[in-house]
């Protein structure tokens, strides 16, 4: 008999998740799966802001030394989460089919209104853009930094860190808080991450062609694919870690890309958009024109004073 598809994850309940989606679509192809879960510095660091301990890795690397060794033949992630360069002999090679981009904002309140200045608001999340994005849009809303799963960042806005959660809709209605979500913003203004919403396999080179072909058939969505790749493309040129605030998104439509994407300053006064199209089958060049674009238009510079009040 065949052996399972040993799948590598992080053991938050998000993560789980998503390892189990994976591995139904593998069992909807007939392969076993067996799930193992590994801890990563990211889950063991809780009480610094992942923008300061530097994003590169700390969800990633341990998961990458189980693929590297055999141990696990793939690794699942939040296509959100992955940096845009992987270390030598690692690969994304499926994204699944995308969930509703929109990032929301989350309470057991229901008299959330953040666009009224005269109604006090205190937003927690630990994203940059997001927060950046909240003081170029809705400069009354306060923002706290609120860190952990979800589960760990509900429970303390219950204990009243916050009045609010801003968090990606897919996380929300993954762990099942749909009846919690109040707004869903515009994408235009709280243009999400890149990645955000797709889940994505990683495995490393020596995983068996065959074997390989068979997982991505039984796991990849098409046309998330061309989105992904358009953007983590996008990504790579503004060398945006999870803690500088870039965002972009691409929508497939008849063989192409259109994305809209930028780069805004930490405090929110300078927002950088450009949109691009092309053809989907070259869909990593029209990520990087998009990039040419947001950095010859100042973006070049916002990155640039971003890095310097990130270091200090
Ligand atoms: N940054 C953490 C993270 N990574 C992926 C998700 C949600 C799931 C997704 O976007 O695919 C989240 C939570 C959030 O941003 O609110």
């Amino acid at each position: 008999m065949m052996q399972p598809i040993r799948i590598g994850t992080r053991g938050s309940k998000l993560a789980l998740f998503q390892a189990h989606h994976i591995a139904d679509l593998l069992q909807l192809q007939g392969f076993q799966t067996e799930i193992v879960v590994i801890t990563t510095k990211g889950d063991k660091i809780l009480d610094v802001s992942i923008s300061k301990i530097g994003s590169k890795g700390v969800f990633t690397e341990e998961l990458e030394e189980q693929l590297a060794s055999g141990d696990v033949d793939i690794a699942v992630h939040s296509a959100k989460d992955m940096p845009s360069s992987l270390p030598d002999g690692f690969e994304l090679i499926s994204y699944t089919k995308r969930e509703k981009v929109n990032d929301v904002i989350l309470s057991h309140r229901e008299d959330i209104d953040y666009k009224n200045p005269r109604k006090p608001l205190l937003l927690g999340t630990s994203s940059t853009r997001r927060v950046a994005t909240l003081k170029h849009y809705y400069p009354h809303v306060k923002t706290v930094e609120v860190r952990g799963n979800l589960q760990t960042r509900i429970k303390k806005m219950e204990e009243g860190t916050c009045d609010a959660l801003l968090l990606a809709y897919a996380g929300a209605h993954r762990m099942g808080y749909d009846e919690l979500i109040r707004h869903e913003l515009s994408l235009d203004e709280f243009t999400p991450a890149v990645g955000q919403g797709s889940i994505a396999v990683e495995a490393f080179e020596t995983l068996d062609p065959a074997l390989k072909k068979q997982i991505v058939a039984a796991t990849h969505h098409t046309e998330t694919g061309y989105r992904l790749r358009a953007e983590r493309s996008y990504l790579k040129i503004l060398e945006g870690g999870c803690s500088i605030p870039v965002f972009c998104l691409a929508h497939y439509r008849a063989g192409q890309v259109d994305m809209s994407g930028g780069i805004i300053s930490l405090d929110g006064k300078e927002r950088i958009q450009h949109e691009v199209s092309g053809p989907a089958d070259e869909a990593e060049m029209v990520g990087k024109s998009l990039a040419e674009k947001v950095i010859q238009s100042g973006g070049d510079r916002i990155l640039k004073e971003i890095r310097q009040q990130l270091n200090n």
